[in-house]
């Protein structure tokens, strides 16, 4: 693991790190394409693997776990299970829109040679309910937190990592042979890649906008 992640910093950032940090944000991209025929180091993954550990949780439940899959096999059941889901998912567009919706590269299963199965395990510390009695999903949101610094780290580590939610989690969980206690989070693709693009695919490709930061900030009520 490495000493970054471990070191206890009392100290204010300086501007460098500062600038590094929001480059960081700024770069860091959901990546379903360009990956590269390159195995992922143990070290590289134990460092993406600790940052998600390093990540607040309610309680400090820490509920989550990650299933590494390197299998090509396991990989094949998780795509095939991706495009029965694409193919309900694209019934939700027509026209120019379902064509677009049809050109776009939304996963990189197959392709990339690291998956991460993402799970949040709802009977962790059972007992301990500080901070989620009255809103029982903060342990799902803990886990999603966890997954933005495994994407903060990739990509710091010049590693490109896609989310792929369209799949049924009743498919995956039966390949990856998940209990039923243990909520999947997310399904990632992770890997070295050609290139990390400067915007959005989707924003690129005409699929959405980039809203204005002004129009969603509200001061004192709704
Ligand atoms: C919870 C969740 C789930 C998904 C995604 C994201 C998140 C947060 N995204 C990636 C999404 O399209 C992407 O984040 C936005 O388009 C913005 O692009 P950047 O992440 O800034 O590159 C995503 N992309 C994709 O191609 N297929 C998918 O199934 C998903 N699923």
């Amino acid at each position: 693991m490495s000493s970054l992640i471990t070191m206890k910093e009392s100290m204010p950032f300086n501007e460098q790190e500062k600038e590094s940090f929001y480059r960081l944000l700024n770069a860091r991209r959901d990546v379903r394409s360009g990956f590269l025929d390159k195995a992922v180091p143990d070290n590289v993954l134990q460092n993406i693997l600790a940052a998600a550990h390093e990540a607040p949780s309610v309680g400090f439940l820490q509920p989550w776990n990650f299933i590494i899959i390197r299998s090509q096999a396991t990989k094949q059941k998780i795509k095939e299970a991706y495009l029965q889901a694409k193919e309900t998912e694209a019934e939700l567009f027509s026209g120019a829109r379902k064509d677009l919706y049809e050109s776009l590269k939304l996963e990189g299963i197959l392709e990339a040679p690291l998956n991460i199965c993402v799970t949040c395990d709802r009977k962790r510390d059972d007992n301990n309910q500080l901070g989620r009695s009255t809103q029982g999903e903060m342990d799902i949101y803990s886990t999603v937190c966890a997954i933005q610094n495994m994407w903060l780290a990739a990509r710091i580590e010049d590693v490109g990592m896609g989310w792929v939610s369209i799949l049924e989690p009743m498919q995956i969980r039966k390949t990856l042979d998940i209990p039923d206690s243990v909520e999947i989070v997310a399904y990632l693709c992770l890997g070295y890649v050609d290139e990390f693009k400067d915007s959005p695919e989707l924003e690129t490709k005409g699929w959405n906008k980039r809203l204005d930061l002004e129009d969603l900030v509200r001061y004192e009520t709704w």
